[in-house]
């Protein structure tokens, strides 16, 4: 099962919940994986280096907020990182999905570029969160996300219309947040029905 949604969309929450009224369902998040392969020690900081200069990487630590800077405010930076980092998260994603139907367990799989970068290939059905983007740009505020930067990441995604045409479900995170668990706990019921005798 797909699960995407703009920046700030409430993905994360949405997931948690939906997990948590289910026990045989495992979640695969392509930003997790992201953030692993560029922690210290990643696999991909070494050619983040080399493309983007040793200057990003002070003490083993990626400089998140200036590599941010530079791709998208850049779209040669960004296809260049994108080409160091979608085939390292494709492969491992593949890699966590494969593990987690040995052991029996279904998945919902968390990408935020889920149609950019053709995930949807990998699912049968795909939920879409949304949520109007001043409400979207007010939540990131209050992770320290500033409107601007919040803007920029949301013009580098698809546009929510083009998300839901190719997506089966839509909850919408407009309102509170009991709310959204609410949708994520009955929708769980509803797949995790649906789909029992599938992986
Ligand atoms: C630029 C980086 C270092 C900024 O790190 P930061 O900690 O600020 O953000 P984080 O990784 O937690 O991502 C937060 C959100 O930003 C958005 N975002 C990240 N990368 C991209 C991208 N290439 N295009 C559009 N949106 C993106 C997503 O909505 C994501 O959920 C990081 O986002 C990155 O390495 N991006 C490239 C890899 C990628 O495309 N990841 C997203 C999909 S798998
Ligand atoms: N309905 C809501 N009301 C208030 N705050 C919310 C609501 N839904 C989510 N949030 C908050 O908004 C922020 C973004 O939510 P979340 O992290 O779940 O989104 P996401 O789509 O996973 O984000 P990202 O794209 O950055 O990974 C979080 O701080 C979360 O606690």
């Amino acid at each position: 099962m797909g699960l995407t949604g703009g920046i700030g969309s409430g993905k994360s929450t949405f997931a948690k919940a939906f997990l948590a009224a289910q026990p045989n369902w495992t979640l695969v998040d392509a930003d997790q994986i992201s953030r692993a392969l560029t922690a210290p020690g990643g696999e991909a900081l070494p050619a983040i280096a080399q493309t983007f200069g040793e200057i990003l990487i002070i003490d083993g630590q990626l400089d998140r907020a200036a590599l941010a800077q530079a791709i998208f405010t850049n779209p040669e930076q960004k296809n260049a990182l994108e080409n160091i980092l979608h085939p390292l998260i494709r492969a491992q994603t593949e890699q966590q999905i494969q593990q987690a139907h040995q052991r029996g367990q279904h998945v919902l799989l968390d990408v935020p570029l889920m149609f950019e970068t053709g995930y949807d290939d990998l699912c049968t059905q795909i939920i879409t969160i949304t949520a109007p983007i001043d409400t979207r740009i007010k939540r990131l505020q209050e992770r320290g996300i500033t409107p601007s930067d919040a803007q920029k990441r949301i013009q580098a995604q698809l546009a929510d219309e083009a998300k839901l045409a190719r997506s089966h479900w839509q909850v919408n995170n407009g309102g509170k947040i009991e709310s959204l668990e609410n949708n994520a706990s009955y929708l769980s019921k509803l797949l995790a029905h649906a789909t029992s005798d599938k992986k």
